[in-house]
């Protein structure tokens, strides 16, 4: 069994965010472990409301799972201001680290800042650099590098202008794109195109934590990364076309699609 740490957000309505990212590590039977940087009070219809933990606990969140058990992968989502990004960068300094997946969540579909607009600097700065892989979408890309993104072309040209900022690996996602769901990895020096129909539907509540979350868990098991994308994009797909209808808003998506229907799961 491998384990996955995810240092992310809490979602109270269960869809994106830790409980996102650890319904995904779950669904790719991997041990799933957590360090919540902020609670958000948020259901289907928006973010309402905003507290971050304090630096400390943090630190001592990290710590506790690094000097007990091997991590075998990381995702880092919701970092929200400076100093817990500091301190994250910090604290994971002192140890070796496996791969790092850092998903840089700024807005949410809703339209709520997550990440502090004084914070891109440092998310930029102490972040990117520790990254294996980065998966900003189309408004967060345009966010980091201060340009529009309309198409593939100019997708694959931000992706290298993003690998200039340290990771080792970027992958800009077409979620936002009108008419495909084409996400563009780039090594350095190859791009690699994932491809799937668009899905008519509006439940896509937490798809880019659950994509991050289902590359990290691939990525703990040991494939190389051009197959830890396919499959976690074939993953997320299929839980977009499963989405729930919950709530009165976007809905999340089924996490655990494939499994219930190997098991035979009913529900209603
Ligand atoms: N309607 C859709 N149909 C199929 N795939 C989608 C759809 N919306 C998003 N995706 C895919 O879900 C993943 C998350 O992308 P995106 O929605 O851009 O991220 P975020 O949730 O961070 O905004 C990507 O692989 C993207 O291509
Ligand atoms: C706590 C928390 N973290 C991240 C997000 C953003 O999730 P994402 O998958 O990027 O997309 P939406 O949920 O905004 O559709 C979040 N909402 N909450």
């Amino acid at each position: 069994m491998k384990h996955c740490l995810t240092i992310a957000g809490s979602d109270s309505s269960g869809g994106a965010g830790i409980q996102g990212d650890l319904k995904t590590f779950s669904a790719h039977a991997t041990f799933g472990m957590s360090v919540i940087t902020a609670v958000t009070a948020q259901n289907t219809q928006g973010v309402f409301d905003v507290e971050d933990m304090n630096p400390s606990i943090i630190a001592n969140q990290i710590e506790a799972i690094f000097d007990d058990i091997v991590v075998h992968a990381i995702k880092i989502g919701m970092v929200s201001k400076i100093e817990t990004i500091e301190v994250i960068a910090k604290t994971l300094k002192k140890y070796s680290l496996p791969p790092l997946v850092l998903d840089p969540v700024m807005i949410s579909k809703s339209g709520y800042n997550l990440l502090k607009p004084e914070a891109k600097k440092a998310l930029i700065e102490k972040l990117f650099p520790m990254a294996t892989l980065i998966t900003p979408n189309l408004p967060e890309t345009e966010e980091i590098l201060g340009y529009k993104i309309k198409n593939l072309e100019v997708m694959k040209q931000a992706a290298k202008d993003l690998h200039s900022l340290g990771p080792d690996y970027i992958l800009v996602k077409g979620g936002h794109l009108a008419y495909t769901a084409t996400d563009i990895l780039y090594d350095g020096k190859n791009f690699y195109s994932f491809k799937q129909e668009r899905i008519k539907t509006t439940h896509t509540h937490g798809t880019g934590c659950s994509l991050s979350s289902a590359i990290t868990a691939n990525l703990a098991k040991g494939f190389p990364m051009t197959k830890a994308v396919k499959a976690a994009k074939e993953y997320i797909t299929t839980a977009i076309l499963h989405g729930f209808p919950i709530g009165k808003g976007v809905g999340p998506t089924h996490h655990f699609y494939e499994l219930y229907k190997k098991a035979g799961i009913q529900y209603e």
